[in-house]
């Protein structure tokens, strides 16, 4: 596929510390975090004008999901967009906490486990066709996606324990996989949940949903993450041969190579042979080369994820792990470490090197390490401030854009709507619901038809400026887009 959707949802960590003694409980805290969501759509479970979508679950874990993509550094803003709503959130609720007479401050955290050893998630989906053979799939994504912690795992710290000696290792996520393929999400996660929602035509797609990731901070490595998953995928479609590496124990091997940060541990494959990360990455890497070389880049930042992958694994080979200390999480991650474990004579048992961890994670632009070593030069990004807050009120121009104008026309007419990844209904006209099965759809005739029997939306409505809207809510996400015109008349619904 030539072009792609893509949409990536996190789900974050929460956490109260007061003054003193113990925190708010977990859902307490999270009804506090949802307290303006559910203002602004009476709900805990919201699409928002930005077109993406936020939600809570049972658990406490906030999600946001971002809406569809169709490129990746649009993928990447609208996923740092889901952190800035995450922190305001946050600060609007600590305040609140405060009127309430409690101290301390709320921490959101996009790390992937709890200091009471849960696990919570950041999941991949990508638009594929339905010819593609999905176990022809797997078999070349699964070996991919257990040695892709090479490049893009978020690091951590790990403490000693009855299996371990302390340690770095490349992944937070993958003590906590079960299973290679299944369709279940939550008791048995699978590195690839083979639940069948396409939220598209059925008939033609498949929305593949990667469950094994870890929630990443930098956006570089957020770019060879998601870019070097889209090649392979390319290079599957395209039915291009690859050597086969598939895994006799998947589980086993995702968990041997993230606790050997030298990329040296042997896992085997089907057909008995030995091999390390390394080695299958290499070879994929060596083949999607060939295969850009041969069909031409597909987008702009082809050739500097190829750059970036090769550094990456060259990075991991040679244990001169400086060459990508400003662009791979881990890695960034680790140079920290070890600088405060030697300047403070710290061994990495100490419990100061797990807040540290933490603290990477920190979504607080000001508190959070990684925001910190970005401001300090020591981290590189893609994606400007400039991007991230226009993603925060504006849709890619994908479906989202229908979705995000859909939302805030009926918003603007006061008119009661529910919307999902592909309907669109105002309450009041239920038979004239929408589905628009295409994701790459930013224009649709029957959606717009429906948004005027509203009003004469370009005499009355008026689109707000940033400044005005940033104003209004806790968070500029959770905004109108629109005002109406004084003295509109609503037209009555029909009867039915
Ligand atoms: N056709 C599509 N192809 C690929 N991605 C899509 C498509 N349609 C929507 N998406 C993306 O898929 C993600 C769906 O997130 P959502 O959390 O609603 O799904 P889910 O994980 O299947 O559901 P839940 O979290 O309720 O279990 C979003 O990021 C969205 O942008
Ligand atoms: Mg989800």
């Amino acid at each position: 596929m030539d072009r792609r959707v893509y949409g990536v949802e996190t789900e974050f960590g929460l956490t109260h510390r007061p003054e003193t003694g113990r925190g708010l409980p977990p859902d307490e805290l999270a009804r506090y975090l949802f307290r303006p969501v559910v203002d602004f759509g009476r709900s805990s479970n919201i699409f928002i004008p930005n077109g993406s979508r936020l939600y809570l679950d049972v658990g406490s874990h906030p999600e946001y999901a971002t809406a569809e993509c169709d490129d990746l550094i649009d993928l990447i803003a609208s996923d740092r967009a889901g952190e800035r709503v995450m922190h305001d959130l946050a600060m609007a609720a600590q305040e609140r906490i405060h009127q309430d007479g409690f101290t301390g401050a709320v921490y959101v955290l996009k790390n992937n486990v709890d200091s009471a050893g849960n696990s919570y998630g950041s999941h991949e989906n990508y638009l594929i066709p339905r010819t593609t053979h999905f176990r022809r799939l797997s078999g070349i994504l699964l070996p991919f996606l257990v040695t892709r912690q090479i490049i893009a795992g978020a690091g951590r710290v790990v403490q000693e324990d009855d299996t371990y000696e302390a340690h770095f290792a490349f992944s937070q996520r993958a003590d906590h996989m079960w299973e290679g393929i299944s369709s279940a999400t939550t008791r048995s996660r699978p590195i690839i949940n083979t639940r069948d929602e396409p939220h598209a035509d059925a008939a033609s797609h498949r929305r593949l949903h990667v469950i094994v990731g870890d929630s990443n901070m930098s956006t570089t490595t957020s770019l060879l993450r998601y870019g070097s998953t889209d090649l392979v995928l390319r290079m599957i479609e395209a039915g291009v041969p690859i050597e086969d590496f598939e895994l006799e124990n998947p589980i086993a091997a995702i968990r041997a190579i993230s606790h050997d940060i030298s990329g040296q541990a042997r896992v085997r494959t089907r057909t008995g042979e030995q091999v390390t990360a390394i080695n299958i990455q290499r070879e994929i890497l060596r083949r999607v080369t060939r295969f850009v070389s041969e069909r031409g880049a597909h987008h702009s930042h082809v050739d500097q994820i190829l750059e970036l992958w090769d550094r990456t694994l060259q990075a991991v080979e040679t244990g001169e792990h400086q060459l990508i200390d400003q662009e791979i999480d881990w890695a960034i991650k680790k140079r920290l470490v070890e600088e405060v474990s030697h300047q403070r004579r710290l061994d990495l048992n100490h419990p100061r090197l797990q807040q540290i961890d933490m603290a990477y994670h920190d979504v607080h632009p000001d508190r959070g390490l990684y925001h910190l070593l970005v401001r300090r030069g020591r981290a590189a990004t893609i994606v400007s401030g400039a991007q991230v807050t226009h993603a925060m009120t504006t849709p890619p121009p994908t479906r989202a854009a229908l979705r995000g104008e859909f939302l805030s026309t009926a918003r603007a007419y006061g008119a009661e709507c529910t919307v999902d990844w592909v309907h669109h209904k105002l309450t009041d006209r239920p038979l004239e619901a929408i589905m628009v099965k295409d994701p790459f759809a930013a224009k649709d005739q029957r959606v717009e038809a429906l948004l005027d029997k509203l009003g004469d939306r370009s005499s009355e409505l008026q689109e707000r400026s940033l400044e005005e809207r940033s104003r209004q809510g806790a968070t500029l996400a959770l905004t109108d887009k629109y005002t109406r015109a004084p003295g509109t008349q609503v037209p009555e619904p029909p009867l039915i």
